[in-house]
């Protein structure tokens, strides 16, 4: 035996053990010839050898997808990003970005990359990409105008009653709290769930959710957030492909509660189709006669589940962060407050117009949306085969790309202060150097927010009328409220805030 070779001695001495055990020792040896291999690839001939980033993610999709299922994706991208600057390798064959030419380069109109989804991410086999979310470029465009006239100002302005009535509901249903338990704090990030879901519900289903009035989720919007929490198991997945057969055979044994959210979506709009309604929801826009494109009714199904997931938990999300960054500086509470109560004298006075005329309400939303972003990371999209330059650099073809929005917002490059609350910054000249164009909460381009005129008038009505029937206090035990996991989207914590009827 020759001793200097240790290939040779494993050889050898495999080959006298018996089948059982050489099969495994062989499978070991080869993968770990494998990874040695990859990672010498990775680091030394990967096209994006170039791009700076930390040796063990540019080798390894380990980090990223232990950060991922962690719910510590958010933290880590932040410290990469203070460390390498605006363009990080994230993961062997993955930019995360936070400047604001990158946005335009990645999502814009015109860039071919915005709707190239990353399968990874967006996976196919979800209901809620059988819609426009999920469509392709050529198709895109035609469903979008099937239900953009919905989402338009005039719409909007009709829908102004159904708004307006459920925060009204809201504020029956606090007011109810305040007087049989006073000193008892309440959970208002739920009841600020509870009051887009029972809207949005009215919008896509042409029925409320009943959820202000029985102050419960329903099972099936509950299990809105146990979903998107094991999609990122999902999503990590496929950096791990060797853990896929393990959550395809959790997908097969649990195929039945997986079909669980299109199957009541399906129902709840086929009950709103068979109700002739004169009401100004979804549907009565967007079952014209003037269509060039036609939706059949799965279609209907998978977009009435893609409204309900898109514009509830995001809108109460932005409406928890803004709360609790309001209670956390009083200043800026009271500036709020009084703004709202010196604009309006009696409840009927407030309409999303008027409000949408409310100058330190605007920097408020708009601070709110910075420090605590509903979508706090990024959206990934996947390079076309002839390559795209992003933020003034060559990314060559197949590299998967996102702008990472809360380290782009927390990043001293782009904001001063960035981690302090400070809705002036939207308005004084002391904040004339910050980078504003870089907060793209609803993301740019014709993939962006379809929801988003609604969700601007939402968060402006909901926030304006609790703190104009409401003084707010924040409890010690949501103190470090923010102190949260993300799994794509944020796993809130109860606000636990003390409500008194204003003086
Ligand atoms: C603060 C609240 C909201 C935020 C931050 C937000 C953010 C976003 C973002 C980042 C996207 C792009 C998703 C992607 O590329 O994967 C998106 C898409 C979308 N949002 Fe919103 N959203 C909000 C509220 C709403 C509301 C109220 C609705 C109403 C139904 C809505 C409906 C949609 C739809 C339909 C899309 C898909 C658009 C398309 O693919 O063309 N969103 N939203």
């Amino acid at each position: 035996m020759n001793s200097s070779s240790p290939f040779k001695l494993i050889f050898v001495e495999v080959h006298d053990l018996s089948t059982f055990v050489k099969g495994p020792i062989v499978a070991g040896f080869l993968l770990l010839c494998y990874l040695i291999l990859s990672w010498i690839y990775n680091v030394w001939f990967h096209p994006l050898r170039k791009y700076p980033g930390p040796l063990v993610e540019s080798v390894s999709n380990v980090p990223i997808a232990w950060h991922m299922i962690t719910g510590n994706q958010y933290h880590w991208t932040l410290k990469l990003h203070q460390k390498y600057g605006h363009v990080v390798r994230v993961a062997p064959n993955e930019l995360s970005y936070i400047s604001p030419d990158a946005w335009k380069d990645i999502y814009g109109v015109g860039s071919k990359l915005a709707g190239r989804k990353w399968k990874g991410f967006y996976d196919p086999r979800n209901p809620q990409l059988h819609t426009m979310q999920g469509a392709n470029d050529e198709d895109h465009p035609k469903l979008r105008r099937i239900f953009s006239p919905a989402f338009s100002e005039k719409a909007l302005r009709d829908q102004q009653p159904m708004l307006k009535q459920y925060t009204d509901a809201l504020v029956v249903k606090l007011n109810e709290w305040v007087q049989e338990q006073p000193d008892k704090p309440i959970d208002i990030s739920k009841m600020y769930n509870y009051t887009t879901f029972d809207i949005m519900g009215d919008l896509a289903f042409g029925e409320s959710l009943h959820m202000i009035e029985n102050m419960k989720y329903t099972p099936w919007v509950a299990t809105q957030f146990e979903s998107i929490k094991i999609g990122t198991l999902f999503i990590a997945s496929n950096y791990l492909p060797i853990t896929k057969p393990l959550l395809e055979l959790f997908v097969w044994l649990n195929r039945e509660a997986f079909g669980y959210r299109l199957k009541v979506a399906a129902e709840h709009v086929d009950r709103r189709l068979a109700t002739k309604t004169a009401k100004p929801d979804i549907w009565s826009l967007a079952l014209r006669e003037d269509l060039e494109r036609r939706l059949d009714l799965h279609e209907m199904h998978t977009h009435g589940l893609l409204f309900i997931v898109a514009g509830t938990e995001t809108s109460a999300t932005a409406l928890s962060g803004l709360t609790y960054h309001l209670l956390t500086r009083p200043e800026t509470y009271e500036n709020l407050t009084e703004e709202i109560r010196n604009a309006f004298n009696s409840i009927d006075e407030m309409t999303l117009q008027s409000l949408a005329k409310l100058p330190y309400l605007h920097d408020c939303v708009e601070e709110g949306l910075r420090v605590y972003p509903p979508v706090p990371i990024g959206l990934p999209r996947e390079v076309p085969p002839e390559g795209a330059v992003i933020s003034g650099q060559w990314v060559p073809p197949n590299a998967v790309v996102y702008v990472s929005q809360l380290p782009a917002y927390m990043d001293s490059s782009n904001f001063r202060d960035p981690d302090q609350f400070i809705p002036e910054r939207w308005s004084s000249p002391e904040y004339a150097t910050d980078n504003k164009n870089v907060l793209r909460p609803f993301l740019v381009g014709a993939r962006n927010c379809l929801g988003q005129s609604l969700a601007y008038h939402e968060i402006r009505l909901i926030i304006a009328t609790v703190l104009f029937h409401f003084d707010l206090e924040l409890q010690e035990c949501s103190k470090d409220w923010t102190e949260q996991k993300v799994y794509a989207i944020w796993e809130k914590n109860p606000l636990m805030v003390r409500l008194k009827p204003r003086a």
